[in-house]
């Protein structure tokens, strides 16, 4: 089988939504390749804490006894039950998944009423169900895909695509570059030249977080740009041009255009890059800011898993 799904951002590319139904119910979900868990609101949460939202109303068998309880890297979480039930994406079907029904949810998942939860695209080694640990929506599909793999095409301010079991060779220029991937953290991680430690493809992150020394060397050309302590990060002023920033990642090399890596105002007419420093996370993170400047192929057709980059 294979499938397709649109991937909608919120405001400012914050994350990219994709449609999924859950027992003939329609969620819309934050595809995250940076955790393993696909969970829900649902009705067993206070009113209060899910008004806006669409949320589970048990229609699969309880898993009785299971848990779950994640969180993510900006300090927000959820924890909850645990149900099986059917679950499409993009017309590909799992028909015993593993549904993380929410007891409670962070307040920034509150605030965010565009978001209905997450379905996780790591690896699922690191799935937080106790006391046995469940499989990602992808590790359920892949035997009946075509191709076990999936592709991202994230787009700059208006919606892209999620396939699943092929390679749409309209979404790209050139050639698709492949990395081994290193699983042992249960991430999507690889190695980019240029930029120092291991890093890893999340479209479930905002923005690309690399090393302070390439975050310096890249705005020291952006002349309004400075370290902004009170924002956390490097602003300018939202006129200016910014430069492109190009990666070599294996065999290939990845341009993302600079008006990409203007994120968006923070107050005024100053605005917050999209280029921001990884130093106290411990790796690299590719997030949408460089995925909507390709075609990422999260492929597990081989032996061991690999990413494929191209330009988008
Ligand atoms: O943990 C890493 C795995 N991938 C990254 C990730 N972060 C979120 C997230 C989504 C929505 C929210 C909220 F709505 F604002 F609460 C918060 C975090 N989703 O994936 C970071």
């Amino acid at each position: 089988s294979t499938g397709s799904v649109s991937a909608s951002p919120e405001s400012y590319d914050e994350s990219y939504l994709i449609p999924v139904s859950i027992g003939g119910t329609t969620f819309h979900l934050d595809l995250d390749t940076g955790s393993s868990d696909l969970w829900v609101f649902s009705t067993q949460q206070p009113a209060s804490q899910r008004s806006g939202h669409t949320a589970y109303k048990q229609t699969g068998t309880k898993k009785s006894g299971y848990t779950w309880n994640i969180s993510y890297g900006d300090g927000s979480g959820a924890k909850g039950d645990v149900y099986v039930d059917k679950v499409v994406v993009g017309g590909v079907t799992a028909t015993s998944q593993a549904v993380e029904a929410a007891t409670s949810v962070s307040s920034s998942f509150t605030s965010d009423t565009d978001n209905d939860g997450l379905i996780g695209a790591a690896f699922s080694s690191i799935n937080t169900v106790s006391p046995q640990q469940q499989l990602t929506f992808f590790d359920n599909v892949k035997n009946s895909l075509s191709q076990k793999l999936f592709a991202a095409r994230l787009r700059y301010h208006t919606a892209g695509t999620y396939d699943y079991g092929y390679i749409d060779s309209s979404k790209y220029s050139g050639s698709i570059h492949y990395v081994p991937v290193n699983t042992a953290n249960g991430f999507w991680e690889f190695t980019a030249s240029g930029v120092s430690g291991s890093s890893i493809a999340d479209t479930g992150t905002t923005l690309l977080y690399i090393p302070d020394s390439n975050v310096d060397a890249y705005y020291a050309n952006v002349d309004s740009a400075s370290y902004d302590s009170s924002q956390g990060g490097y602003t300018f002023d939202c006129d200016e041009s910014l430069p492109d920033w190009t990666v070599t990642i294996g065999s290939g090399s990845i341009t993302v255009p600079g008006e990409y890596i203007n994120f968006a105002p923070v107050s005024g007419n100053t605005c917050f890059g999209g280029i921001q420093s990884s130093d106290g996370i411990g790796f690299n993170i590719f997030g949408d800011i460089f995925l909507k400047a390709t075609y990422t192929v999260f492929d597990q057709t081989q032996s061991s898993p690999r990413l494929g980059f191209a330009q988008g």
